[in-house]
């Protein structure tokens, strides 16, 4: 790899994490060549590369510099155990590390593990929960398809990721303890703040994730309200600063425009109709610089 003075970002190849991780980027308004089956690709307009990888090796690679940051999954970093930095949630590829049990058995609580073989690609991290837990049970390492373990007659009960479930009733198993949470982190190596340039890249690239980070859970509302509700809908608007009030042209109704949470708004939108609101229009925001 040329040695250009590039800040290098490891992102996964192929997978869960690919295409939300590339689209924050694109919304950094990086502009990201087609890059096809090549493993580093230059940023026409940033200086930053991009390195595409197997999920697994980024913790590591970060750790050792070959690459500076790296967008992975929590699960994944706590597995590698890797001496990181963590700078950041991206609120993507959320999941959840449980244990699931053939759906005709029954777990009571944590203690009936004990005795029992659990199937996962995740041996370290159900290693660390079993010791907390002072539960002794037989881990059985398997790199994929851990869901078909127990109908393999393998292990008695699995420890994998699950979203929607799906996967685990196809295989006859349903969901029990939580193991992890995990989301997609933005992680760096821990010396980067020594090599000047590079770190000053980072700030940058940071500050445009932040940005699109605040506008991805941030709208922005607009409504008409009749002048004597004023006071009432600005009660309901849970508005991250105060709202703006506009006149019109008619003399009897105020515009009014604000950013709201984007979770908040069908929590919200029934009052704002009871109180008088009409028009209403919900704006997706690209950046918010705070
Ligand atoms: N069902 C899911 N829903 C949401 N996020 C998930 C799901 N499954 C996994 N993830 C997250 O995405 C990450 C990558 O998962 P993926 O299944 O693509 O990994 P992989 O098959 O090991 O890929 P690689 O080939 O890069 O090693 C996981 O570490 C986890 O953080
Ligand atoms: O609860 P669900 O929504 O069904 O998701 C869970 C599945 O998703 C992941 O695998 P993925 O589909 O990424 O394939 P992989 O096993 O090949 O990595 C994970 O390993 C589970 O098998
Ligand atoms: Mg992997």
């Amino acid at each position: 790899m040329s040695n250009n003075g590039n800040l290098k970002l490891a992102i996964q190849k192929s997978g869960r994490l690919s295409e939300n991780s590339l689209q924050l980027l694109k919304n950094c308004n990086l502009d990201i060549e087609k890059f096809n089956d090549r493993l580093v690709v230059s940023i026409r307009n940033f200086k930053l590369d991009l390195l595409f990888l197997r999920d697994d090796d980024i913790p590591e690679y970060v750790q050792d510099g070959v690459a500076e940051l790296g967008i992975v999954g929590q699960d994944v970093l706590y597995e590698t155990k890797a001496d990181v930095k963590v700078v950041k949630k991206l609120g993507f590829g959320r999941c959840s590390l449980r244990i699931a049990i053939p759906e005709n058995d029954d777990l009571r609580d944590i203690e009936d593990l004990n005795g029992k073989r659990i199937a996962t690609s995740f041996p370290n991290i159900l290693r660390d929960f079993l010791k907390q837990n002072k539960i002794d049970a037989k881990i059985v390492n398997i790199s994929g398809s851990v869901e078909a373990a127990p109908s393999l007659g393998i292990a008695d009960y699995i420890c994998d990721l699950v979203s929607t479930g799906n996967t685990l009733k196809l295989n006859k198993l349903k969901s029990s303890i939580s193991v992890l949470e995990s989301e997609a982190v933005l992680i760096k190596n821990k010396n980067l703040k020594n090599h000047s340039d590079k770190y000053q890249i980072f700030l940058k690239l940071l500050s445009r994730i932040e940005s699109v980070l605040n506008a991805n859970n941030s709208k922005y509302i607009m409504m008409n309200v009749p002048k004597n509700s004023l006071n009432d809908i600005l009660q309901i608007i849970p508005s991250l600063k105060s709202p703006t009030v506009l006149p019109l042209a008619d003399d009897e109704s105020l515009a009014v425009h604000a950013v709201i949470p984007a979770e908040k708004f069908w929590e919200i939108v029934d009052d704002l109709k009871s109180a008088g609101a009409s028009g209403i229009l919900l704006l997706p925001i690209e950046n918010i610089i705070i």
